[in-house]
Formats: C-alpha cells, sequence, structure tokens
C-alpha cells in the first residue's frame, strides 16, 4: 500500500497508472463487449472539442468568404451539428456501456473474492489483519467496477487535451500550448487531493466499521431482540451516532481539503484558459480562428474538470485495489481433499502457546495422546487452555515450544488440506446456516456426491432426523424466518452442526461442548451414539458437564494452561484434587 506521506506527484501519477492498467485489463477481460463499446464512443466524445475546432473555422471561413461554396458550407455545418447535437448523448452512451462493463466486473469480482475467502485456512482466518482485508476487499469492489469508465476518462481527457493543442497550434502555438497547459493545475490539485484522501480515509474507515458493527447489532434478530428485551437498545445507537458523528468530523476535514485543492486548480486552469485566449486574440489569425479555437476550449474545459475527479478515485482507489488483489492472490490454489482419512493416534508433547503480548504462557507444558477408538475429554474452568489446545492441534494457533503429531507425522502450523482433511471440529460458535436443511448438513463435507441416505443417518445421530421428518419438504425445508423458511430452537441448531460432523466422517473428532444447548435427555442419547460409534476414530471433547464424562477413556484436567489430573471418571473422582473440586457440586447428591 502506498503509504500517504509517499505519494508524490509523480507516484500518485504512477499509482493512476497501475490502477487504470489493471482496471483496463480486467475489464477487457471479464466485460469485453460492453468495455470495447465504451472504449469507442469514450474515443469519440473525447474528439469533439478538437472537431468542433476544425469545424468551427470550416464554417466561419466558408460564411465568410465572398465566393461561398454551399457545399463545404453545408458540410460543415452538418458536422457541426453531429459533434455538437450528438455530444451528449455520446458521452452518456459511454458512461451507461461503462456502467454495463462495470456490472459484469462486479459479478466477477465477487464471486472470486468469496472462492479466495473460502479458501483461506483456518488460522489465516483467526487473524483479525486477514478478516479486515477481506472486508476492505469486498468494500472496495464497488469503486473497482467503476475504474475502467474512469480510466476511459483519463485517457479521453488527454486526448481532448492533446487535440485541442494540435488544432490550434498550427495558428497560435502559445494558444495551443496553454490550452494543454490548463490539464496541469486539475492533475496537480488532484494529486495534492488523492494525498488527502489517502492520509483521511483509513481512520474515517475505522470509525465507519465501528459506527457498522454497532448498527448491526441493532438490526440483526439475535442481538436486536436481545437488547429489546434489555432496554439498553438506546446505548448501542448512542455509540452509532458517536462514532458517526466522529465520522462526520473526520470527512469533513478531507473533504474541505478538496473545496480548497479544487478552487486552486480552477482558478489556475481559468488563468491559463484565459492566457490562451488572449494569445488567440494577440494572433493575427483572423476572427474565424479565433471564435473556433474559443468554442473549443471552451468545451474541452467541462472534459477537463471531470478528469480531475477521475483521477484523484483511481488513486485513492490503489491501496483498496491493492488490498484485494493480494486478498484474492494469497488465498488461491488451495487443494479440496475429501475427508475420511483414518488416523491411528494423536500425540501432543510438551506444548507451550503464549499469545502476543501476553504475559503468561496460555498453554504451559502440555502432553496427552489418543488412540483410534478412544474418547478422551478436556476440562476446566474458563481460560484454563483447553480451546488454545484445541486450537494447536487444528493449526489455528501455533505453540511456542512442543510438537504435535499425527500417526509419528508432525503437524506444523498452518495445516496443509490433506492433515485439515483429517479434523472433523464442532466449535462452540457453530455457524447456523439459514439454507435448507440438505445444503447445511452438506456443508460438512467438501464432496458432491452424498446421498440423502447419508444424510438421514447423520440427522438421525445427531438426534435431529425426527423434526426434520415432520417439516413438509424434508431435507428441502428452507430454514430461517426471515426467509419465511422455518426457526428452530438453539438446540436443534446445535444438533444439525453435530450432523454436519457426522456427514464428515472424518479421522479426528474435536467437540468442543457439542451439547452446550441441548437438553439433558437429547444430551444422553447424543453421548450414548457417540460412545457406540466412536471405534473407527479418535474423538476429543471437551465438556463441563460431569455426567457426559462418565464414559471417557480419559479425562485431562486443566489448571492455568497445565494439566494437572489425568485418569478415568472414577479415578479421578475418587482422588482429591482439581477434578473434585470442579464437579463437586455437579456430583453432590440433590437434596
Ligand atoms: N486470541 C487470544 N489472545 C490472547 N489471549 C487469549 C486468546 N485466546 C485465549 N486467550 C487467553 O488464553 C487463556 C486460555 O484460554 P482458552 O480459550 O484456551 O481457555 P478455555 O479453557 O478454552 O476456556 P473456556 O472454557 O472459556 O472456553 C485465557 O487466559 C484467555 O484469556
Amino acid at each position: 500500500m502506498a503509504k500517504s506521506e509517499d505519494l508524490s506527484a509523480s507516484h500518485a501519477l504512477l499509482v493512476a497508472a497501475r490502477t487504470s492498467w489493471r482496471a483496463i485489463h480486467d475489464a477487457a477481460r471479464e466485460g469485453s463487449r460492453w468495455f470495447a463499446i465504451a472504449a469507442v464512443l469514450s474515443l469519440c466524445h473525447a474528439l469533439v472539442p478538437p472537431a468542433e475546432v476544425w469545424l468551427l473555422k470550416r464554417l466561419i471561413d466558408q460564411i465568410s468568404a465572398p465566393d461561398r461554396d454551399p457545399r463545404q458550407l453545408l458540410l460543415a455545418l452538418a458536422g457541426l451539428t453531429v459533434a455538437v447535437g450528438l455530444n451528449f448523448s455520446i458521452g452518456y452512451l459511454a458512461l451507461t456501456a461503462s456502467q454495463r462493463t462495470g456490472l459484469r466486473l462486479g459479478w466477477y469480482y465477487r464471486a472470486k473474492l468469496a472462492h479466495a475467502a473460502a479458501a483461506l485456512e483456518p488460522r489465516r482466518l483467526a487473524d483479525p489483519q486477514v478478516t479486515t482485508d477481506l472486508q476492505v476487499a469486498d468494500i472496495a469492489i464497488a469503486p473497482m467496477t467503476r475504474a475502467p469508465g474512469m480510466a476511459l476518462q483519463l485517457i479521453g481527457t488527454a486526448i481532448t487535451a492533446a487535440g485541442l493543442c494540435v488544432a490550434i497550434f498550427s495558428f497560435s502555438p502559445a494558444a495551443g500550448l496553454l490550452a494543454l497547459a490548463a490539464l496541469l493545475p486539475t492533475v496537480v490539485a488532484m494529486t495534492f487531493i488523492a494525498r488527502v484522501e489517502a492520509r483521511g480515509w483509513p481512520p474515517v474507515a475505522a470509525v465507519q466499521r465501528r459506527s457498522a458493527y454497532a448498527m448491526e447489532q441493532l438490526l440483526q434478530q439475535r442481538s436486536g431482540t436481545e437488547l429489546a428485551l434489555l432496554g439498553t437498545g438506546h446505548k448501542v445507537a448512542d455509540r452509532v451516532s458517536r462514532e458517526q458523528r466522529q465520522g462526520m468530523i473526520l470527512l469533513d476535514k478531507v473533504l474541505a481539503a478538496d473545496m480548497r485543492w479544487e478552487t486552486a486548480a480552477s482558478v489556475g486552469t481559468a488563468v491559463l484558459l484565459a492566457a490562451a485566449l488572449w494569445a488567440l486574440v494577440v494572433t493575427d489569425a483572423g476572427a474565424a480562428l479565433a471564435a473556433a479555437a474559443i468554442a473549443g476550449i471552451l468545451s474541452g474545459l467541462s472534459a477537463i474538470r471531470f478528469t480531475g475527479h477521475a483521477f484523484g478515485n483511481l488513486v485513492s482507489l490503489a491501496p483498496q485495489a491493492e488490498t484485494y488483489e493480494r486478498t484474492v492472490t494469497d488465498a488461491s490454489h488451495q487443494a479440496r481433499v475429501r475427508p475420511g482419512a483414518r488416523a491411528g493416534r494423536l500425540e501432543v508433547d510438551r506444548l507451550t502457546v503464549r499469545y502476543p503480548g501476553a504475559s503468561g504462557p496460555a498453554v504451559d507444558d502440555v502432553s496427552l495422546a489418543v488412540e483410534r477408538g478412544e474418547m478422551i475429554a478436556l476440562v476446566g474452568v474458563n481460560g484454563a487452555g483447553k480451546t488454545t489446545t484445541i486450537n494447536s492441534i487444528i493449526g489455528v494457533v501455533s505453540g511456542e515450544a512442543g510438537t504435535i503429531r499425527i500417526d509419528a507425522q508432525q503437524i506444523q502450523a498452518p495445516l496443509d488440506p490433506e492433515t485439515s482433511a483429517k479434523f472433523g471440529l464442532l466449535i462452540q460458535e457453530f455457524g447456523r446456516y439459514e439454507f435448507t436443511v440438505r445444503d447445511v448438513v452438506g456443508l460438512g463435507t467438501s464432496a458432491e456426491n452424498y446421498s440423502d441416505d447419508q444424510i438421514w443417518v447423520a440427522l438421525d445421530k445427531a438426534r435431529i432426523g425426527g423434526r426434520i421428518r415432520d417439516l413438509p419438504d424434508g431435507l428441502d425445508t428452507q430454514l430461517g424466518q426471515q426467509w419465511g423458511g422455518v426457526g428452530l430452537s438453539g438446540g436443534q441448531w446445535q444438533r444439525l452442526a453435530l450432523a454436519r460432523i457426522y456427514l464428515r466422517d472424518a479421522g479426528v473428532w474435536i467437540l468442543d461442548e457439542p451439547t452446550s444447548a441441548i437438553d439433558a435427555e437429547a444430551e444422553a442419547e447424543i453421548f450414548a451414539a457417540l460412545q457406540q460409534d466412536k471405534h473407527d476414530r479418535i474423538t476429543i471433547v471437551v465438556s463441563h458437564r460431569a455426567w457426559t464424562l462418565r464414559g471417557m477413556d480419559r479425562i485431562y484436567v486443566f489448571d492455568h494452561g497445565r494439566i494437572v489430573q489425568v485418569g478415568t471418571f472414577s479415578e479421578l473422582l475418587n482422588q482429591p484434587g482439581r477434578f473434585a473440586e470442579l464437579f463437586a457440586e455437579q456430583l453432590s447428591p440433590q437434596p
């Protein structure tokens, strides 16, 4: 990204040229027909002012000539009528053709970004910079679709200015050069405007993101309802108002600076054009030439003014467009591997993880091992280090010491696609995808050719099959009331998430509180099912409920990032220690 302080005039020109080239390249490939039409129309539009000079001179020459040639007179008149009459229409049609190019580019850019985001490894998505870049790239799409039109405008203006210079130069070189120079104040001003915007926009964008996030909490059904029930929505609304006000003040400063530079550019352009007109007047070139050149200069003026905006927009778009390019390039080429590969043994050896800026390790010298067919549990209070251990196993977090192996093969973050395919992960913040039931469960596997029977088996194992059978459209039922679909309870959503893991059928299952929202009866059934078919896989469960731990082959008790006890449920229960302290209340006989 170009640092605003470094953005000299030549750098700004370079940035605008690079952004224009990229925009033209994409437009020629993805919206080729409409872009070609836009280019031809823009060229015609750009040639109108020089053509006016030429045609007007011929017309006035014919009018003032003692021996008029009616054919020449008529031709000049017709040419001028066409040029002036169609000028606006050609400009409008060029704009519309550019918009139609932009539509195609918008489709292309968004689809490309969606696939790039889908190809990101979990570890990269855990990096806040990556999610910010994704949002910036998404926001960049709208201005990027307008970039080819702006690039054409820029090229068109250069052609207009050069054409005017050529048309006028022959009878007044000074006037011709001054007409060309009239472009300069705009370019210089826009360079400074681009610098102001490059400096001013990042804080505005940050404030707008915070404001949009707060607004989203008010608009989303779950958080909006909670805030309405709490009667505290106005606090979030105040936050929106505060952020928005700050954004307004920051943006206002940017626009004020823009206005100052715009005014300076207008004065500079006017002075240079006045000088060009004066040069015409003092040149003994005759009234016809002077009148023609004056008309041409006046009609070229508007094109020059608009170009300033196009130039400024292209420069200020550059950092966002670069973020888009980087995001889609970095994330590509991810191989899709079908899950299902079995794993014999998973081993964590002396793992230590420290988050950046943290005073101590979140996980300290942790070792554990689990064989195929075993089901183990990680327990401990909030913040004890269970999720960090899991995130290290799946390569979302990297440790500062220790190793993790699957079947003696060391695995490292970020995981390669083959290793990732070995895991089936149900996290606490599982997704509530409001698609059809078939599609929601199908998200569990990258395979496309699973059968309805396999989905039903997964749904039944997750104890949600009965509810889906009751729905009129079965697997085709649309979920989510906002789409006119069926609403589900929190526990039912969690069961669907578990059904995804069943369909995935990976070699290593990691279930982080898989039944936290599920009632006790269904929870018992789900754990019974997990025990029943655990033999073909490795299962690691995080649970806070004592009785779900009874059937575990081993329980690892975490405390302050360390494993302080290991054993089966009955072993741990019968010895004093952290486990007994943690679960004493849950296990004490109820009065
Ligand atoms: N991304 C992070 N950056 C910095 N510190 C973190 C991060 N994630 C977790 N921590 C800290 O690491 C420690 C262990 O957290 P972890 O999420 O592993 O605990 P946990 O046992 O899974 O807790 P819970 O039962 O609440 O899920 C905590 O002190 C937590 O504040």
